[in-house]
């Protein structure tokens, strides 16, 4: 069984370290850098996972995930460039970083995979996008395709939409968790008590996303169904239009993946 270090154990990266433990990995197969010890401990101590330095990572490590910070990437490939030898597949799940930073500022040949996973992660229901780099073969998307889907549902995308795809799913919990806690404002606004309002509004939340994953209908269609003539969701359906509440959607995404090219273009030579 191949080796995997998670360099950055924050969110993403202790969401995927939980994941594959979860999903049959031994610990003794993982290992993590980070760089505040007192996360180190309570990982070790929560996992079992052993916390390493950036080189003893390197050379122990069939595969390095890339878990930093966009901002926080330059310190660690500094560390990385002397220690990684082409036999160690990178996989990055930094937001807006192109493959070809790594490729100009690791060893010619280390074989890099872009990913763009989310936090549903944490209960197995990740939705990852990954694209390979110019150094990546097939059977290394495989490997990263088996990887992350012990963690949720993986797509291949070209590199070139891995921009459009942050915006879109990589982002996209946070637009549901918002739209989630203003429609409990509203139970609160109608006078129900808040645990009845997140109740309604989480299951229903549960129901919509299962319909829509699991009947196959479009989206549309199962809004028609809610949607009475002169009832009350119509109603509804009109102040969010009267809102703009559709064009504000394609806006905030539009920026989000502005905000990744900007991410990647930072590190532009
Ligand atoms: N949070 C999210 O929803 C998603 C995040 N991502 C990407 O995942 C990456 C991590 O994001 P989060 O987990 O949210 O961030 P985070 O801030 O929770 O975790 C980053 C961790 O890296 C550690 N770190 C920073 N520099 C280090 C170094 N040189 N050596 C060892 N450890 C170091 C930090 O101490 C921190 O614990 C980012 O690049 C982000 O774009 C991708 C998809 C979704
Ligand atoms: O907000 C961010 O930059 C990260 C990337 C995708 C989700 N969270």
């Amino acid at each position: 069984m191949s080796t995997i270090a998670v360099l950055g154990a924050g969110k993403i990266g202790e969401a995927l370290l939980s994941g594959l433990l979860h999903g049959g990995r031994a610990p003794t197969d993982l290992l993590f850098t980070e760089r505040h010890p007192e996360r180190s401990v309570e990982l070790t101590k929560r996992y079992g996972v052993r916390a390493v330095d950036v080189p003893t990572a390197a050379k122990q490590a069939d595969v390095l995930v890339v878990a930093v910070k966009p901002q926080d990437i330059e310190p660690l490939l500094d560390e990385l460039a002397p220690a990684i030898t082409n036999d160690t597949l990178v996989v990055s799940l930094c937001a807006g970083l192109p493959t070809a930073l790594y490729d100009r500022r690791l060893p010619d040949g280390v074989p890099v995979v872009r990913v763009m996973p989310n936090t549903p992660m944490v209960v197995g229901e990740a939705m990852s996008a990954i694209s390979a780099g110019r150094h990546a073969t097939p059977a290394h998307l495989s490997t990263v395709e088996e990887l992350l889907s012990v963690v949720g549902q993986v797509v291949r995308v070209p590199e070139s939409q891995q921009d459009a795809v942050t915006a879109l799913s990589g982002s996209g919990p946070a637009y549901f968790f918002y739209l989630v806690e203003a429609m409990i404002d509203a139970g609160i606004l109608l006078g129900l008590p808040r645990a009845v309002a997140e109740k309604l509004i989480i299951q229903s939340a549960v129901g919509a996303a299962a319909m829509l994953a699991e009947t196959g209908e479009h989206p549309v269609t199962l809004r028609e169904a809610v949607t009475s003539p002169a009832g009350t969701t119509i109603m509804a359906i009109r102040e969010l239009e009267r809102h703009g509440v559709r064009a504000a959607l394609l806006a905030a995404i539009e920026a989000a993946r502005d905000r990744s090219e900007e991410l990647g273009k930072a590190h532009e030579e």
